[in-house]
C-alpha cells in the first residue's frame, strides 16, 4: 500500500482516519499487530476478505450517511464508533467518511477503490447502499485499484441503518449494528449479481435490490417526502401515488426475445433481491446469487386492490393473485406504448429520471461481505 498516495489524494484528506494518533503525518493507517481473522472457505462462492499477505491489515472505509433514517443513522453511528474502533483496532485500518449530500457516496467509493481499500462499507439505508454500489463502476466498467495488484478486489459491506433497509432483509439482516460489525469482522465474501439499467442515450445506472416502474416507483418518490414517519412513509406514498394514476400499456422484451404487449400495467418490478417499500416481499423468488432477476408485473390494479392485497405484498404470496405474473429474466426491455410519458422509475428506492431502454443482470460482479 502506497500510503503517501492515500494521504495526498483528495479523498483521504476528506475522511477521518480512526485508530490513529497522527493520521496525516505517518502511515499509521495500516499498522498491524495481529494477523487478520481467518477467512471462511466453506463454500465455493465464498472466500475470506482478500488479504494479499496474512500479515497485512485490512483497509476498511465506512461511508456513512448521517441523514439516513431521518438522522438516526448519524446518531447511531456516533454511538457505535468507539466500539467499532476497539473491535477493529488490532486487525484493520478503519476510515470513516460522512456524506455531505446526495451522490457523495458514489465519489467516496470510487476513490476508496482506486486507492486500494479492501472493503467499502455503506452505513445507512438502501439509498446509501445504492450510491456505494454505483461507485463500484465507472464508464461502464468496474472500478479498479491504482495501487494494488490486478487480482485485488474491493468488497462491498453494509451496516443497515436506514428507514426501509430492504436489501438487508433478503439476507435476514436487521438494523442491528453489532450484528453487522461481527459480520464485517468475519469478512466472509460472496459474489453477488448487480443490475444495470441503460437509458435511451446509453447512460448506465446500477442497482443491487429492486428496479421498478410506474406506480411503485411513484409511491417511492412520494414516500421519500415522509421518511420522518418511518416505514409508514411507504404506505402513505403508495396511497398518494394512486391519485391521478393510470395503468399504462407497455411492451416488454424478455431475454432478447420478441416484443410482447403488456396492457394496463400498474407496476413492473425487477428484483435482484426480494424486498422493497419497507418490507414488501415484491419479488419473493429473487436471489442475488442466481445470475437472474425475478420480474413481477402487476396489471389492472385499482387503489382498493392495493388495500385488499397489501398483506399479500408484505408476505410475498401475491404471485397467486389475479393479474400478477412473475418470470425469471436476465434482461428486460421496456417501452411505453401510450407515448404520454410521466412513467416513474426507481432503482433501490432512488428516483431515476428516465425510462430504461434495457435492464440486465451482471452476474457475480461484486464481492459482498455476507
Ligand atoms: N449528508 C446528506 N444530506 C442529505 N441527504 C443525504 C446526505 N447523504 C446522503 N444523502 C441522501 O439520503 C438519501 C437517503 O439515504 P438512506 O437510504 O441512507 O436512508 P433512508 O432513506 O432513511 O433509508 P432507506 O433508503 O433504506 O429507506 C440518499 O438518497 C442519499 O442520496
Amino acid at each position: 500500500m502506497a500510503c503517501h498516495s492515500f494521504q495526498s489524494s483528495y479523498f483521504w484528506n476528506q475522511i477521518a482516519v480512526l485508530g490513529s494518533e497522527m493520521p496525516m503525518a505517518k502511515p499509521s493507517f495500516f499498522r498491524s499487530e495481529l494477523p487478520p481473522i481467518a477467512p471462511d472457505l466453506s463454500s465455493e462462492r465464498l472466500r475470506g476478505v482478500g488479504f494479499s499477505s496474512p500479515s497485512r491489515q485490512r483497509n476498511l472505509v465506512f461511508v456513512v450517511n448521517p441523514r439516513g433514517a431521518n438522522g438516526r443513522t448519524g446518531r447511531e453511528w456516533k454511538q457505535i464508533l468507539p466500539y467499532l474502533q476497539s473491535r477493529f483496532a488490532k486487525e484493520c485500518n478503519i476510515c470513516e467518511s460522512l456524506t455531505s449530500g446526495p451522490c457523495h457516496a458514489i465519489d467516496i467509493t470510487r476513490e476508496a477503490i482506486r486507492e486500494g481499500a479492501d472493503a467499502v462499507i455503506a452505513v445507512g439505508g438502501d439509498g446509501t447502499l445504492h450510491e456505494v454500489v454505483n461507485g463500484f463502476f465507472w464508464a461502464g466498467k468496474p472500478v479498479t485499484s491504482n495501487v494494488k495488484e490486478p487480482s485485488h478486489s474491493t468488497a462491498l459491506g453494509l451496516i443497515p441503518l436506514g428507514t426501509g433497509s430492504d436489501f438487508a432483509r433478503t439476507f435476514g439482516w436487521k438494523n442491528d449494528t453489532y450484528e453487522a460489525i461481527e459480520r464485517i469482522s468475519k469478512g466472509v465474501r460472496s459474489k453477488i449479481d448487480i443490475g444495470v439499467i441503460t437509458g435511451e442515450t446509453g447512460e448506465e445506472h446500477y442497482f443491487i435490490n429492486v428496479a421498478d416502474i410506474h406506480l411503485s416507483a411513484k409511491a417511492g418518490f412520494y414516500a421519500s417526502r415522509y421518511k420522518k414517519f418511518g416505514k409508514l412513509c411507504y404506505v402513505i406514498g403508495a396511497l398518494q401515488a394512486f391519485m391521478g394514476h393510470h395503468n399504462q400499456d407497455l411492451r416488454i422484451k424478455v431475454n432478447d426475445g420478441d416484443w410482447e404487449k403488456c396492457p394496463k400495467v400498474t407496476a413492473l418490478c425487477v428484483g435482484n433481491a426480494k424486498y422493497f417499500g419497507g418490507g414488501m416481499k415484491i419479488t419473493p423468488n429473487a436471489d442475488p446469487h442466481s445470475g437472474n432477476f425475478e420480474a413481477v408485473i402487476l396489471q389492472n390494479f385499482k387503489w382498493y386492490d392495493f388495500i385488499l392485497k397489501l398483506h399479500k405484498l408484505y408476505n410475498g404470496t401475491h404471485l397467486s393473485v389475479k393479474n400478477v405474473s412473475s418470470r425469471r429474466v436476465h434482461s428486460i426491455e421496456v417501452e411505453d406504448l401510450s407515448g404520454k410519458g410521466g412513467i416513474y422509475i426507481q432503482s433501490d428506492g432512488e428516483h431515476l429520471g428516465f425510462l430504461p431502454r434495457k435492464i440486465r443482470v451482471l452476474p457475480a460482479v461484486i464481492e459482498m461481505i455476507c
